[in-house]
């Protein structure tokens, strides 16, 4: 492949815009705004392979089938099962957006979702530890009913934002369909693989079986980046640049910082676990599995980051 090629993460939370805008239709609306900002980057004669998240989503259609079983005797739906159907409902969206993106633009391309299994190690400690936050925030108001008729929810505070339910998030080890991705990626499609980190699957003796966890999508797009050998790996978040000292008088937004100095920073505990720290510990395995650049910044400026103008880049 001659072109350049980039690995786009998207976050679930950022395709959900407020608490009133959680519709499939502005799910769809927000990915078409997304999926501008990725067909300028293609426009600029990257190939692209985008991944996305599914925290909120993977949340919503588990508990649908909770309360479909509650109230109505509907089978019950596995988790596994549930973060599946987002990498089909949410992959769905971004090809089609794309797509349509393309066409506006006069573009001949297309864009190609693939279901992507990720194995995961059985006996990772993430299985006794639930850590991934998933589905709708709840206030304090809101966690006096839960507590009650849900004893068996883990629940954290997330990020200020309210509390929510967590699952198990273990580590991908490797990604399953790792050579289709390539050869879609050689004959010429924009792919959208590992969709909320992939689909947790461990190895058996007669082959894989699906198992009940969220994988971190940013480390499953650090994994599938270094595994493709991309020229760069792009972390899309909530805000153009990651800062030191975050939201103090003192904070310090980062343009170009060393993987050094990157590592450093995160010693030091600048970024914040569950937010800017995983997405900097994803950076950080990208570029010491032999990546050479990885940007950090929000949607929107994407096509500004990759030239130079904002965006937090980190380089070898
Ligand atoms: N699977 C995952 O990491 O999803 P979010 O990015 O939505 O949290």
């Amino acid at each position: 492949m001659d072109k350049k090629l980039a690995v786009i993460a998207i976050g679930g939370n950022s395709l959900i815009t407020d608490k009133d805008h959680q519709t499939v239709e502005d799910q769809y609306q927000a990915i078409c705004t997304t999926a501008k900002h990725i067909v300028d980057l293609i426009e600029e004669g990257y190939s692209v392979v985008v991944t996305h998240g599914n925290g909120p989503q993977v949340g919503f259609i588990l508990r649908r089938s909770e309360i479909a079983h509650e109230t109505a005797g509907m089978h019950s739906v596995p988790l596994v099962s549930c973060g599946a159907d987002t990498q089909g409902a949410i992959g769905y969206q971004i090809q089609q957006a794309m797509d349509n993106e393309f066409k506006s633009r006069g573009m001949d391309k297309s864009a190609v979702t693939i279901v992507t299994q990720v194995e995961v190690d059985k006996e990772d400690q993430a299985f006794a530890n639930p850590s991934k936050p998933i589905g709708t925030f709840y206030s304090e108001e809101q966690m006096e009913t839960i507590r009650k008729e849900h004893p068996d929810w883990n629940m954290v505070s997330d990020a200020g934002r309210g509390y929510r339910r967590v699952v198990p998030s273990p580590r991908p080890q490797s990604i399953v369909e790792r050579e289709a991705i390539n050869t879609l990626i050689d004959a010429g499609f924009n792919v959208i693989a590992v969709g909320g980190g992939g689909i947790p699957v461990v190895r058996e003796e007669n082959g894989f079986t699906g198992i009940d966890a969220v994988i971190d999508k940013d480390f499953a797009t650090s994994l599938l980046a270094a595994d493709l050998k991309a020229d760069l790996l792009i972390i899309s978040t909530g805000v153009p640049q990651v800062a030191l000292n975050f939201n103090t008088p003192e904070e310090k937004r980062l343009l170009n910082v060393s993987l050094d100095e990157m590592k450093k920073y995160m010693d030091e505990g600048h970024f914040a676990p569950g937010s800017m720290l995983p997405k900097v510990q994803a950076v950080v395995s990208f570029l010491e599995k032999g990546g050479k650049e990885a940007i950090i910044t929000d949607p929107e400026h994407i096509k500004a980051a990759v030239a130079g103008e904002t965006g937090t880049h980190i380089t070898i």
